[in-house]
C-alpha cells in the first residue's frame, strides 16, 4: 500500500464533518488494504505509529531540509520500518544517525507526504478523537460489530491490532482478547452528577468513595514483575519504586490494580497535583524521598488468572480489600450517611466523592453513568490553542491563553474563549518556556500553538456567543492548573461545554456542604 493513500484519505478526513462520511472514508481504505500493512495504516491515520511516541521535533524536521521527492513512491511498510529503526537509535552518538534516517526517509517523500510525516513524528497527527471513528470504520470493513471491536480495543488499548485482529479474524479473533497482565487496558471514566443526593438516587445501591486529587495509575503484576502506567497508558515503572515494591508485597500471584496515587504533607492533607505528576518523570533520589507516592486502589481488575471486568463492583471490591487492605481508597458500600463521607472527603483537602452502581462491570475507556462524581467546583479540560503576550507586569510573558474544546468527530478544536485569571508566576514561567516548543504560528499578539497541551479550567458558566465559532463562550472562566497526565483527546468536548448552556449552571450547584 502507497503511504500516498493514507495521505490523501487523512486530508479527505480532514474535510468532513460528519461522522458517517468519515467512517466510509476510513472503511473504504481499510477494506484495501494487504494484511501486513493494515496494522501501520490505522497507526498513521490516528497519528499514533506502533513505535510509540518517536520523539522528534518540529526544529530538528524542518532543519534537514529534505528536497521533496516529484513522486509518490513510499510504501506504508517501508515507512514503518524507517519508524522502527528511529525509535530504536536511542543513546550517545544517536543524533547524527537519527538525523540521516529521517533526512533518508523524507527525500523518497513528496511535499505533501512530507508534510504528513512531519506531523505524524511530532504528534501533531495524534487525533484520539478519530479513534471512535475508526473503530466503527473496522467493524464496517470486517462485518463485525462495532461493539466487538469497541471490547478488544479497550482490552488491548492498541488499535492497529484490533482492527488487524478484526480484518483477520473476524468475530472469533476479537473475542479472544483477555486482559494481559503487562498491557494497560483503558480507564473507566465518570460523568458528572449535580449533587450528591442526585447520584445516590440515580445508581440505587452504591459505593462511595473519596475522590482523590492525585494520578491515576494502573498497577499489573505477575509474580515479581511489576507495572504500573497512567492515565494514558503510559508506563512509568522506573520512576515509582515505592508503588512497584509495595505492589510485589500483595498477597497474590498476579493482579490488575486501578488506583489514584499521590503525595501528602508531613500533616497527611494531599500534596498538590503538580507535585505528584512531577514524579512520573523523574527519578531523582531525593525527589523520591522528599515526595513519597502512596497508592489508594479502587478497583481489580484481575486476580490470580481470573479477569474481573464483567464482575459486579461488590465482587470486584470485595476481591479489592483482601488483596489490597489498607491500600483501598477510604469509602463505604451502601453508607448510612452519604453525606458525611463527602464532608470528611473535603476536610480531608480532596476532591469530592465518587458514587458508583455496585452492580456495575468495569466499562474500559467508557465515560459513563455507572461512575458518577460530586465535587463542589466545576472544572472543564479544554485544549489550549495560543497565548497572547502579557502587559504592565506581564510583559515578557506569554499569558492569555486561548481554549478549545474538543470536536468529538475528529476535527481541529473549537475556541470556547480566553483566559489569564488564576496563573500563578510559576505557571507564566512556565508556559512562556513551553508553549514556543509547540508552536505553529505567531503574530505581533500572540504565539499559536499545535493543539497538545490540556488545560484545567474552572468557570461560572458558558453563555451564548456570536463572537465563538461554537456558539457558546466561557464565562469567568480561570485556570486551575496544567493536565500533563491527559491528551487532547481527553479533552472535554464542544458537546460538554453546550450543554452547560442549558443545563444548570456549574457555579451553581450546591456547595455541599
Ligand atoms: N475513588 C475513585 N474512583 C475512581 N476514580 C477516582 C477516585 N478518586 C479519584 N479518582 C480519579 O478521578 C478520575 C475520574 O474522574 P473523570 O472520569 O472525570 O476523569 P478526569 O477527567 O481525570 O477527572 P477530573 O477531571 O474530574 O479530575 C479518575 O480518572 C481518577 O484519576
Amino acid at each position: 500500500m502507497q503511504l500516498h493513500d493514507v495521505v490523501t484519505t487523512s486530508a479527505d478526513l480532514a474535510r468532513r464533518r460528519s461522522r458517517k462520511a468519515k467512517t466510509a472514508v476510513l472503511s473504504e481504505l481499510l477494506s484495501g488494504a494487504p494484511a501486513d500493512e493494515l496494522a501501520a495504516a490505522v497507526a498513521f491515520l490516528t497519528g499514533a505509529p506502533t513505535q510509540g511516541r518517536i520523539g522528534v521535533g518540529w526544529r530538528t524536521l524542518s532543519e534537514l531540509r529534505a528536497v521533496p521527492a516529484e513522486a509518490p513512491r513510499l510504501t506504508v511498510s517501508e515507512v514503518d520500518s524507517a519508524l522502527g529503526e528511529l525509535a530504536a537509535t536511542t543513546g550517545s552518538g544517536s543524533v547524527r544517525l537519527r538525523s540521516e534516517l529521517l533526512r533518508s526517509l523524507l527525500s523518497r517523500a513528496t511535499a505533501e507526504e512530507q508534510d504528513f510525516l512531519f506531523r505524524l513524528l511530532t504528534g501533531e497527527l495524534r487525533q484520539g478523537a478519530l479513534e471512535g471513528v475508526m473503530v466503527e470504520a473496522v467493524a464496517a470493513a470486517a462485518g463485525v460489530p462495532a461493539e466487538a471491536v469497541r471490547r478488544a480495543f479497550m482490552l488491548s488499548g492498541r488499535l492497529p491490532d484490533t482492527a488487524h485482529a478484526a480484518m483477520a479474524g473476524g468475530t472469533a479473533a476479537l473475542a479472544a482478547f483477555r486482559i494481559e497482565v503487562g498491557r494497560p487496558l483503558r480507564p473507566m471514566l465518570a460523568s458528572p452528577a449535580e449533587s450528591l443526593a442526585d447520584a445516590t438516587a440515580e445508581l440505587g445501591s452504591v459505593s462511595v468513595e473519596y475522590k482523590l486529587d492525585g494520578a491515576r495509575i494502573q498497577v499489573h503484576r505477575r509474580g515479581d514483575e511489576v507495572h504500573v502506567y497512567t492515565r494514558t497508558l503510559r508506563e512509568v515503572t522506573a520512576h515509582v519504586a515505592e508503588l512497584t515494591d509495595l505492589v510485589r508485597g500483595l498477597p497474590c500471584e498476579s493482579v490488575v490494580l486501578d488506583g489514584e496515587t499521590l503525595a501528602l504533607t508531613d500533616d497527611g492533607r494531599p500534596r498538590p497535583f503538580q507535585e505528584t505528576m512531577s514524579r512520573f518523570g523523574s527519578t531523582r533520589e531525593e525527589q523520591v524521598r522528599a515526595l513519597l507516592l502512596r497508592p489508594y486502589f479502587f478497583d481489580c481488575l484481575h486476580l490470580d488468572g481470573t479477569d474481573l471486568l464483567d464482575a459486579p463492583l461488590r465482587e470486584r471490591q470485595a476481591k479489592l480489600r483482601a488483596v489490597a487492605g489498607e491500600h483501598v481508597i477510604p469509602g463505604e458500600q451502601e453508607p448510612a450517611d452519604p453525606d458525611a463521607i463527602l464532608v470528611a472527603s473535603l476536610e480531608a483537602g480532596h476532591e469530592g466523592v465518587m458514587v458508583k452502581d455496585l452492580d456495575s462491570p468495569y466499562a474500559a475507556g467508557r465515560r459513563g453513568r455507572a461512575w458518577l462524581k460530586v465535587k463542589p467546583v466545576h472544572t472543564l479540560d479544554l485544549v489550549v490553542l495560543g497565548a497572547e503576550w502579557g502587559h504592565g507586569r506581564r510583559h515578557g510573558y506569554l499569558s492569555n491563553l486561548h481554549l478549545g474544546a474538543r470536536d468529538p468527530n475528529g476535527g481541529p478544536p473549537v475556541m470556547v474563549g480566553k483566559t489569564f485569571k488564576g496563573l500563578t508566576d510559576e505557571l507564566l514561567d512556565w508556559q512562556t518556556a513551553e508553549l514556543p516548543r509547540h508552536e505553529s504560528h505567531r503574530d505581533d499578539q500572540a504565539v499559536y500553538v499545535r493543539p497538545n497541551l490540556v488545560v484545567e479550567i474552572e468557570l461560572d458558566g458558558v453563555q451564548a456567543s456570536t463572537r465563538y465559532p461554537g456558539g457558546v463562550a466561557l464565562r469567568f472562566a480561570r485556570v486551575l492548573r496544567y493536565r500533563p497526565d491527559k491528551d487532547a483527546a481527553d479533552a472535554d468536548t464542544i458537546d460538554t461545554v453546550r450543554a452547560l448552556l442549558t443545563g444548570e449552571r456549574p457555579g451553581e450547584q450546591p456547595r455541599e456542604p
